[in-house]
């Protein structure tokens, strides 16, 4: 028995997202809260002919602990999407964005943690790089932290770098099977492909400023979207499909399924040898990272090595430290949680 609880499950990502969960024959209950109409979206997918028994909740009679009572999997989209201007994190609108955002999820972070302690926690609520440091810390005062079951989605980003591989291989059939490690935060210069270690190889020919732009549309390929959905928000169908995606490894390395790694966004210390290889290769000491993580039973079992990274993606990394730093500090703040 899984039960699964999406919070924010009304949104724009939160109801593709509980599609693909409900189609999920892993999972036997999911539970969709949301400050508004979750009984209608439950109500709709619980017509659907597959195992999930489905329910809906809101804030009023403790909707919120009822939804996770007993989840073993919660999924965090909820919050606000970013509109055409704003980065996803920094000044002005960006820090609309994270204050609005930063407050919503330590509140339901401290839902889970007084409700479902042991719960995996999936966040895809921006901004990733800061929100994940946010969880962590509520966890943290709450006593309850284990820094091997809180996972940054990060996912959309080896999607669309597969997406994008393939569009240059000029084979759009190769890329459900394109594997890239796609490395360190969710947001803009944070974002580092490593794509020399693509499972299939870029044209030898492909020139430094083709090479530039295609590394360019990963680390910007929200604002794609963004502009094209020109003031109705930000990417909601793929990260589903991502978001579903990274749930599903999860779920399977739950009921044993070895060998599964996935890139995403953790708190080095889930996997102390690896976490500390990871600061050492990057030359810095951060405490959140998004790396290759071998995924089992209990959450992260091992935090995998960048592997050999070109000069190239080197400066890449580099480039990336400083806001990656920032944003971690600026997610770790917000709480004041002691230092464990
Ligand atoms: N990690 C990623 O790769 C990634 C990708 C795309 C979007 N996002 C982020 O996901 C978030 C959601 O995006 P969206 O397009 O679905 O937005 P949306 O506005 O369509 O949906 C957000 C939902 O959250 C709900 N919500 C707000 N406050 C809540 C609370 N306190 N408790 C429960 N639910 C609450 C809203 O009612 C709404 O239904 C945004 O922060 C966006 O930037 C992340
Ligand atoms: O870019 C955004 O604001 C949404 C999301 O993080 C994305 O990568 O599409």
């Amino acid at each position: 028995m899984v039960k699964a609880v999406v919070l924010g499950a009304a949104g724009g990502i939160g109801q593709p997202l509980s599609l693909l969960l409900k189609t999920n024959p892993l999972i036997s209950e999911l539970a969709l809260y949301d400050i508004v109409n979750t009984p209608g979206v439950a109500a709709d997918l619980s017509h659907i002919a597959t195992p999930a028994k489905v329910q809906g909740f809101l804030p009023p009679d403790d909707g919120l602990k009822k939804a996770l009572t007993g989840a073993d999997i919660v999924v965090i989209p909820a919050g606000v999407p970013r509109k055409p201007g704003m980065t996803r994190l920094g000044i002005a609108f960006r820090d609309d964005l994270f204050k609005i955002n930063a407050g919503i999820v330590r509140d339901l972070a401290t839902g889970i943690a007084t409700t479902a302690p042991k719960a995996f926690v999936l966040v895809i609520s921006n901004p990733v790089n800061s929100t994940v440091p946010i969880v962590a810390e509520v966890f943290k005062k709450n006593g309850v932290f284990d820094p091997k079951r809180i996972f940054g989605v990060t996912t959309l980003d080896v999607v669309r770098a597969s997406t994008f591989v393939s569009e240059i291989l000029g084979d759009f059939s190769l890329a459900p099977s394109i594997k890239i490690p796609v490395v360190g935060g969710h947001s803009g210069v944070t974002i580092i492909p490593l794509l020399s270690q693509s499972s299939h190889p870029l044209p030898s020919s492909l020139k430094q400023d083709a090479l530039d732009a295609l590394v360019y549309r990963i680390q910007f390929g929200g604002d794609e979207v963004v502009k094209a959905k020109d003031g109705a928000g930000s990417a909601t169908l793929s990260m589903a499909y991502a978001g579903a995606e990274f749930a599903e490894k999860i779920l399977r390395a739950v009921k044993g399924e070895k060998g599964i790694v996935a890139p995403t966004y953790v708190h080095l210390s889930a996997d102390k040898a690896g976490g500390d290889a990871i600061k050492k290769e990057i030359g810095k000491d951060l405490d959140f990272f998004s790396a290759p993580v071998e995924l089992g039973p209990d959450g992260v079992v091992k935090i995998n090595s960048l592997g050999k990274v070109t000069e190239y993606e080197q400066k890449l990394i580099q480039a990336a430290l400083p806001d990656l730093a920032t944003n971690i500090e600026k997610g770790s703040s917000f709480i004041d949680a002691p230092k464990l």
